[in-house]
């Protein structure tokens, strides 16, 4: 019988992507093992707790652990509050022993069997504990953008070591992986975006500028309401349909493509901070995070931001074009903002959450390199984290 290997691994963050994430590990199984491989879930963290096996060396989570998570987390309850429902070989800790859990067993893990840990949440606190782990040698495979996007020391401490990047997704959904066994870092999920960057740039062809809409939240909401629908109608939908960050003021605000803009403009080289990025906002501060909590946003300030963005949407189409949120980053250059475009325009012809990044280099460019697809949702997403854990398969005994 073939031997299976065992890539053990810690999830934090169990919301729309993590759960969704689970569930594509359990389901895959049977693929995973024709091919020799078995995901081994040591721990799930949300943002009080950890549910981790009794015995990180030999046992794991089981299937019907990961599904009572993923029932207790879609109820919207703590890890913490339903510690009886998992199973016998396993415990929930809490409060600020969760993040140290995590340390330790990438400690004990991270230069014997290896360790793989993944960042679904949406939280800037947890680059610390992934700056700790990737000092034991870990794995790190991020859909959250924010530990990239931190202050410049804490990205040169992440990407440490790094001899090699891809990234395969939206840009949003990210693998790292550092120090262990190759000094190896990749990054990576759905659409090709950093590894062709990594071509273009290992070939000697420098970038000079890349241009994309890179919200699957904006691209769905702007040609939503060209087709006639209220734009708070349509953000809602597009919470509910998953393509929303967990506060959808971080889409519209624009500091989502902002960060996304961040982690291109530092991949080419670019030394810039997320305040040196011109922002385009789609609300006034008085609806901001401070001033208002997100169920009011969505249920009262909304609808007062629908008048003017029809008023912008029609403006534009009396001009033949459509409104598209973009990100330019071209050295010193790095802005992001809503842009009057030709509807027949590769930005332009986009619809629903599909992003574009087209890149324009000395070969590419009078017709760039240009990357296309489904740019947002818990279903891609997590599909995208998945094939970044099992991309790294080669680093695991
Ligand atoms: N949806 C999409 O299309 C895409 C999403 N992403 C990214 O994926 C990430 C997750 O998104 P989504 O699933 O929608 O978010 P959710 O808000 O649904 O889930 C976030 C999860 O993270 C947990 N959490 C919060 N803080 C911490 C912490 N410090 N340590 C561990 N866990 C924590 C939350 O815990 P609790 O349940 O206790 O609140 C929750 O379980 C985001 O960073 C987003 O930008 C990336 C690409 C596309
Ligand atoms: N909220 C984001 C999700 C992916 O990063 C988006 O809308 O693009």
């Amino acid at each position: 019988m073939m031997r299976l290997k065992k890539i053990p691994l810690i999830l934090m963050g169990c919301g729309g992507v993590g759960q969704q994430l689970l569930q594509h590990i359990v389901t895959c199984r049977p693929l995973h093992a024709k091919h020799g491989l078995h995901l081994r879930v040591l721990g799930v963290c949300d943002s009080r707790s950890i549910l981790v096996t009794n015995d990180i060396f030999t046992a794991e989570l089981g299937d019907s652990s990961l599904h009572a998570v993923c029932r207790v987390k879609s109820s919207g309850a703590s890890l913490s509050a339903s510690s009886d429902g998992f199973g016998g070989d396993c415990q929930v800790l809490s409060d600020s022993e969760a993040p140290r859990k995590v340390v330790d067993i990438a400690g004990l893990l991270g230069r014997s069997t290896g360790l793989v840990v993944v960042d679904c949440s949406a939280s800037p606190e947890t680059v610390e504990v992934l700056k700790d782990i990737i000092d034991h040698g870990c794995c790190i495979v991020l859909a959250n953008k924010k530990p990239l996007t931190t202050e410049m020391k804490d990205y040169e401490k992440l990407l440490s070591n790094i001899r090699r990047i891809r990234y395969e997704s939206t840009p949003t959904s990210l693998c790292w992986e550092t120090g262990y066994i190759d000094d190896v870092v990749q990054v990576g999920a759905g659409l090709p975006v950093i590894s062709s960057i990594n071509r273009v740039l290992t070939s000697g062809d420098p970038i000079s500028r890349v241009v994309g809409s890179l919200s699957g939240t904006l691209g769905y909401v702007m040609s939503e309401v060209e087709d006639g629908k209220p734009f708070s109608q349509v953000v809602r939908a597009a919470k509910c349909l998953g393509y929303t960050e967990p506060d959808p003021r971080d889409d519209l605000s624009g500091m989502d493509v902002a960060r996304k803009a961040l982690i291109l403009a530092r991949l080419l080289g670019s030394q810039l901070d997320l305040s040196d990025i011109k922002v385009e906002s789609l609300y006034p501060d008085e609806m901001g995070s401070t001033a208002m909590s997100t169920e009011d946003f969505l249920q009262d300030g909304l609808a007062s931001l629908d008048v003017g963005i029809a008023e912008r949407i029609k403006v534009a189409a009396s001009n033949g074009c459509v409104l598209r949120y973009v990100c330019v980053v071209e050295e010193p250059r790095c802005q992001v903002g809503l842009q009057e475009l030709p509807k027949d325009s590769p930005l332009g012809r986009l619809r629903g959450s599909d992003n574009v990044v087209e890149i324009y280099s000395r070969c590419y460019k009078d017709s760039p390199l240009v990357i296309q697809g489904a740019g947002a949702g818990n279903d891609t997403t997590a599909a995208g984290v998945l094939a970044d854990i099992v991309d790294i398969q080669d680093l695991f005994k």
